[in-house]
């Protein structure tokens, strides 16, 4: 059974004055593939480097594999950090940049070898001992900076934004590499990024953060197919997000016309913020649909056809189907009653971090 390995306990941060991070509580269980995801500036880096030790908090605890190491010192803590910018050294052989960190534990010569012959097999660069690292592509030295974390067995990896400069290409490739990483090495990855599809692609679980709290922590699948709240359905992937009036358990009206759901539970003639993503949308014929509207914009997008379809009151949805409408089309709108999420309207107004449209 997994357990939690890595605790945060009430942890906030200022800097000049900023609040960064506001009481924030995360439980990272050992042996998964953690993503901190969020818009530039949301604390995500703030967080990584709380837990590495390269910053401390203002107020809470670290706690890792039960002890607190709240004042314990980086590389004391049983993990090491791969970061964007690789900082290999430039006058050494790739052998010399993976050894720098077991020559300072004075470790044995063999036992090092060995090491680095292994590390250098797990990230595919096996038989690079000897070249020169200027003459590695952006991907091969972000493989060296993996391969020199990962000869100090740490227990955990912390990896900020590793494949952001690299092309869209070589982030694909890399990122099917990270995850065979994990799984053949056994550790905790801990893994920053502000890209959606990365993070859906690589984890086992999403923490989605705005503005330094934590919106929503879940599996791939929920974060993307139940967002509990307006900022996470529009920043996880492109929805429609209308503001609704729940009429009873199972029903609920989105500009004046009934939509069975299967949400239960948020009261009579509550409002509401209903996420509908495009591909969920049937266009049928107008007699068929729960709404009416016209198809007022078509592109082509390889997979799909893109659509919006406005309808009466102006609001413009997106639609994604491979079936084509041509502009101008009338068409009906119709939603299978599982693909309508149901979200509570956000407390506050500064909570409400998107547009939700009226
Ligand atoms: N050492 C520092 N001194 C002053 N301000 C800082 C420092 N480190 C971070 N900040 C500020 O804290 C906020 C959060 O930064 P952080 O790097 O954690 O965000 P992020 O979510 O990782 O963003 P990005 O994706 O842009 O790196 C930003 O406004 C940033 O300017």
């Amino acid at each position: 059974m997994s357990t939690s390995l890595i605790d945060l306990e009430h942890i906030s941060k200022s800097f000049d004055g900023e609040i960064v991070l506001d009481d924030l509580n995360l439980s990272i269980k050992e042996n998964s593939f953690v993503t901190l995801l969020g818009p530039s500036g949301c604390g995500k880096t703030t967080t990584l480097r709380i837990i590495g030790g390269f910053v401390q908090a203002d107020s809470g605890r670290v706690i890792f594999d039960g002890k607190d190491i709240s004042n314990i010192p980086p590389n004391k803590r049983n993990l090491n950090t791969v970061f964007q910018k690789y900082a290999l050294f430039p006058h050494m052989s790739i052998a010399e940049n993976i050894a720098f960190g077991l020559k300072i534990k004075n470790k044995p010569k063999a036992y090092i070898d060995d090491k680095i012959k292994y590390a250098l097999e797990l990230v595919n660069l096996k038989g690079f001992e000897n070249r020169n690292i200027n003459l590695l592509s952006g991907g091969q030295q972000q493989r060296i900076a993996i391969a020199r974390a990962i000869v100090n067995e740490p227990k955990v990896l912390l990896l900020d934004e590793p494949l952001g400069a690299l092309d869209l290409k070589l982030r694909q490739d890399m990122q099917y590499e990270l995850i065979r990483l994990k799984n053949e090495l056994g550790i905790t990855f801990i893994y920053v990024t502000h890209d959606q599809e990365e993070a859906l692609t690589m984890s086992d679980t999403i923490v989605v953060m705005n503005q330094g709290y934590i919106q929503q922590m879940g599996s791939p699948e929920q974060i993307y197919n139940e967002p509990e709240n307006a900022f996470v359905a529009d920043f996880i992937g492109e929805s429609n997000i209308i503001a609704a009036t729940m009429v009873q358990d199972r029903l609920v009206e989105i500009f004046g016309a009934k939509f069975a759901c299967v949400d239960e539970g948020f009261g009579n003639n509550k409002p509401v913020d209903v996420v509908i993503r495009p591909e969920d949308i049937d266009l049928v014929e107008p007699d068929k649909g729960t709404l009416v509207g016209r198809v007022t914009h078509l592109i082509f997008k390889g997979v799909h056809y893109e659509m919006e379809v406005t309808t009466p009151n102006g609001y413009e949805w997106l639609v994604h189907s491979t079936d084509m409408f041509p502009v101008g089309k009338e068409v009906g709108i119709s939603v299978d009653p599982f693909d309508i999420q149901i979200m509570n309207k956000p407390e506050s107004e500064d909570e409400e971090a998107v547009g939700v449209n009226e």
